[in-house]
């Protein structure tokens, strides 16, 4: 299998390369279960912050575990997601559609009222694994901005492809799109 090597937070990952189309093909960063990659990738992120917040929020499923990290960084006792699915225990849930670039069909994604409620014009921070075509954060910045929040300020640990030009992201390491 054909292999990219990252650097990322003083650590070394070698990423399989998986096909999604006949002309694009992606370095897999799966966050979900590597605590060293989790622990080190958040501190790095923490030191970029310099902004006042209320809150961090991120997305289902693998931005959890480094918005979590992050979160123990600024001994932070809450953080926010929102998810893929509207669950039974949601109350007025706030429902947008996503695509990203792993997934080929339409996800949604879903902020309780709960939440929502409670974001009501706070500070929030978006955090992400990894940031790519940006429908995700961008989808995550509706919800937020439907619920009344504000972003101040917006963090992956990785910007793919041309979200590494993006001046409104902050990020530790570019990702390269393959062929
Ligand atoms: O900028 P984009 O093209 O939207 O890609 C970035 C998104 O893709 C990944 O999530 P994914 O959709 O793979 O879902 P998962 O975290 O539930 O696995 C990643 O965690 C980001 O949320
Ligand atoms: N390279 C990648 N690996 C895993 N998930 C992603 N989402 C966007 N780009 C990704």
């Amino acid at each position: 299998m054909k292999t990219f090597d990252l650097t990322i937070a003083g650590l070394k990952r070698s990423l399989p390369i998986v096909r999604l189309s006949e002309n694009l093909a992606i370095a897999s960063f799966v966050l979900l279960g590597d605590t060293e990659l989790a622990v080190l990738g958040a501190e790095a992120l923490a030191d970029k912050i310099n902004t006042e917040f209320d809150y961090f929020l991120t997305a289902e499923a693998k931005g959890i575990p480094l918005v979590q990290c992050i979160a123990q960084e600024f001994n932070h006792p809450k953080f926010y997601v929102a998810r893929k699915s509207v669950k039974a225990y949601m109350d007025n849930p706030l429902i947008t559609e996503v695509l990203s670039i792993t997934t080929q069909a339409s996800q949604q994604l879903v902020l309780d009222g709960k939440d929502a409620a409670e974001l009501k014009g706070k500070k929030v921070i978006l955090i992400d694994d990894v940031i790519s075509t940006g429908d995700s954060l961008a989808a995550l910045k509706q919800l937020a901005e439907e619920a009344g929040a504000i972003v101040v300020d917006q963090l992956a640990l990785l910007a793919e492809g041309d979200a590494a030009k993006r001046t409104d992201i902050q990020f530790l390491e570019e990702l390269p799109l393959f062929d």
